[in-house]
């Protein structure tokens, strides 16, 4: 997949099947337009594409409360390149792009530097100044202008619309099961291992820690049945999220207790996938009884690994 990062890098860009739109989380609506874009441009001899903005567009407007996103833009671009897209496009929205009128849009990116054939986005996409450009005007230009327009219908999973803040509200309430229907994958956090307080090990229980970046949705404080993956391998494994507050006072983090595993992960990169909550995070009186109570929660999490065979 070519990576383009700002307007100006974009040329020699053969004709294209666009996919548009913000795509955080690349939930199964998103996978439906961008699988459709590459089925398209297979069909049609183009290169399929996804333009999608690098920051979220509401986080330019004031006095509106910032978008905290779903997948980090690295995750984003490996997801959208797994699903065999040929072009990304992924622009910083400027104050320039921002007063576009969205015919100028379309004249000047979408067919004058991106070569669009065809465009795919969702029923309720908007574009330019204003967010005046919708599907309606896309249809109305595309008979002038002779490029082919697909409207994706809203994706349903069990009569529910399935969007990014219906799954960013999933997240905040720790509903991971609801977030790997929506997603059509397990919600994820990755990252390097960092150093924490080196207690873990002396409690019986080593863990690999996570920072959380705040501008990213993130689960509740809670222990989660996981799965970590390191080096290409899945382990199972069990997860708290939180401040740990029994031994001090800490910024939210995710460490995670991989089963059957013994292997310095400081620097190392590690996935973590949130299968199911088990329970809050809470003080506990004493290190002793936070370790009884953690040796129950491993039990039961085994269990649901053996069950579910992870
Ligand atoms: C499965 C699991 C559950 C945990 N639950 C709690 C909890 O409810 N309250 C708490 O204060 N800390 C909890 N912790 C965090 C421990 O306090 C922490 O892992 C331990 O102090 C080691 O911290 P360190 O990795 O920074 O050395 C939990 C850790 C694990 C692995
Ligand atoms: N079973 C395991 N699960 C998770 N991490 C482990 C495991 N065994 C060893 N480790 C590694 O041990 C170190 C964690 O030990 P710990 O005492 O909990 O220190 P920290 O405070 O850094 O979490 C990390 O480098 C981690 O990658």
């Amino acid at each position: 997949m070519l990576v383009f990062n700002s307007l100006e890098e974009i040329k020699d860009i053969k004709p294209t099947v666009v996919a548009l739109g913000n795509f955080d989380g690349i939930h199964l609506g998103h996978q439906a337009i961008i699988k459709k874009a590459v089925n398209d441009a297979t069909g049609e001899g183009y290169k399929s594409a996804v333009f999608t903005f690098e920051n979220h567009p509401r986080n330019l407007l004031k006095n509106t409360a910032p978008v905290k996103n779903i997948l980090y833009p690295e995750d984003k671009m490996r997801i959208i390149e797994s699903l065999g897209i040929d072009y990304m496009f992924n622009i910083p929205f400027t104050e320039d792009i921002m007063k576009m009128e969205a015919e100028d849009f379309i004249d000047e990116i979408l067919l004058g530097k991106l070569n669009m054939k065809e465009v795919l986005c969702g029923f309720n996409y908007h574009f330019g100044y204003k967010a005046r450009g919708n599907v309606n005007l896309l249809l109305e230009e595309s008979m002038k202008k002779d490029f082919g327009v697909h409207v994706a219908e809203p994706f349903k999973v069990d009569g529910q619309v399935v969007s990014s803040s219906l799954i960013r509200e999933k997240i905040s309430e720790g509903d991971m099961v609801a977030c790997s229907k929506y997603l059509g994958r397990n919600y994820a956090i990755a990252g390097e291992v960092v150093v924490g307080n080196r207690l873990g090990r002396k409690i019986g229980f080593p863990t690999s820690n996570l920072n959380i970046d705040e501008g990213m949705v993130s689960p509740p404080n809670g222990v989660y049945i996981t799965k970590c993956t390191y080096n290409g391998v899945a382990y199972p494994s069990i997860t708290n999220v939180g401040h740990k507050p029994t031994i001090g006072v800490y910024a939210k983090n995710v460490e995670t207790h991989i089963f059957n595993f013994d292997k310095e992960l400081y620097g190392k990169m590690i996935k973590v996938e949130f299968l199911e909550k088990l329970r809050d995070e809470k003080k506990f009186d004493s290190v002793e009884e936070l370790s009884k109570e953690i040796t129950a929660n491993c039990i039961t999490a085994k269990a649901y690994h053996r069950q579910h065979s992870v």
